[in-house]
């Protein structure tokens, strides 16, 4: 049965029950003259009567989970029907199940059941939340990293590198990238396996992650070649970060195949370019993969 029919025939059953209720009290108890109805308790217990049908039609059709709508629907259904009591005993007396009124713990109950339905849909509210927070977290962390290292993925970094150097540029300021290449990763794969180089490649990234700025974008551009690139950077400044990457890449131990720790040399190339007026990403790196060639 689909939500909508469930939330319908809730609500058919319960003003049935409301409707063989009203007629069992006109016929079993005593209709009193209207000059004895108090008009504003009748007009305040009808007000209550609408607001109450409202808030179970409320219940009946949100789009929440079954056990927090059950637990709503019978606390306002209650509800509804204690206040619909009240409305009838205004019209008429010796009402049948009259102790209903009296009883105290029928509306108690009822806006109990309702707290606690509220309660437990705040909680999932909030779950909900945290749940799509993190969804879009783990999203954008897989349109923009590279899963392996870490670093920004190659789109990312054409897309905000070139607009941070465009904006830059525009300002008369300087950046410079840097551009490392593993030379020896082929020769770490074939003679430690490719979860050695993996994990060669996992730990450059942590490396560069560790010792950049939250403006900078360290990124992975090839298989083998990682960017770094430094807004608001002359090659002067950019020196010793340059240095530094250098001097921690030179070994780095990890677990290879065997789940033994190891200890790998690596042959890391370094080059580094200064942005000049009119440059745009390209271009640098152009020049920094020439430069790592000619080093090679
Ligand atoms: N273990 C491992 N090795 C990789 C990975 N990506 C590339 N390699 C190895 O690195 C070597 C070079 O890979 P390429 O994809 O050609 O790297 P590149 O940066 O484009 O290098 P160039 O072709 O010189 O520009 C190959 O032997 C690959 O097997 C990786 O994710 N994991």
């Amino acid at each position: 049965m689909s939500h909508f029919s469930r939330a319908l025939l809730t609500l058919l059953g319960t003003l049935l029950l409301c409707l063989l209720w009203t007629a069992g009290a006109f016929t079993s108890g005593t209709i009193l003259p209207t000059s004895d109805v108090n008009s504003l308790f009748f007009s305040a217990d009808l007000a209550l009567t609408v607001l109450t049908f409202t808030l179970l039609w409320l219940c009946c059709f949100a789009p929440i989970r079954r056990p927090i709508a059950v637990l709503l629907v019978t606390g306002s259904g209650l509800l509804f029907l204690t206040v619909w009591h009240r409305l009838l005993s205004n019209l008429i007396t010796d009402l049948p199940l009259s102790m209903i009124t009296t009883w105290r713990w029928l509306p108690v109950a009822a806006v109990g059941l309702i707290t606690l339905g509220f309660v437990r849909l705040i909680k999932a509210y909030r779950l909900s939340r945290l749940l799509l927070g993190s969804y879009r977290q783990v999203e954008h962390s897989l349109s923009t990293r590279d899963q392996l290292t870490q670093l920004f993925n190659r789109r990312y970094f054409y897309s905000q590198g070139s607009e941070l150097l465009n904006s830059h540029q525009a300002n008369q300021q300087c950046s410079t990238l840097i551009m490392l290449v593993l030379h020896n990763l082929a020769d770490i794969n074939r003679e430690h396996g490719l979860q050695a180089g993996d994990a060669v490649l996992s730990e450059l990234g942590r490396v560069l992650l560790k010792n950049t700025r939250r403006n900078d974008i360290a990124a992975r551009v090839s298989g083998r070649k990682l960017a770094v690139f430094l807004p608001h950077t002359d090659a002067q400044q950019a020196g010793p970060l340059a240095e530094r990457i250098v001097a921690m890449l030179k070994k780095v131990e990890i677990t290879n195949d065997t789940g033994e720790r190891e200890l790998i040399s690596l042959r890391v190339g370094l080059e580094m370019q200064q942005s000049q007026p009119g440059d745009s990403l390209e271009t640098l790196e152009d020049r920094n993969r020439a430069a790592l060639n000619r080093a090679a």
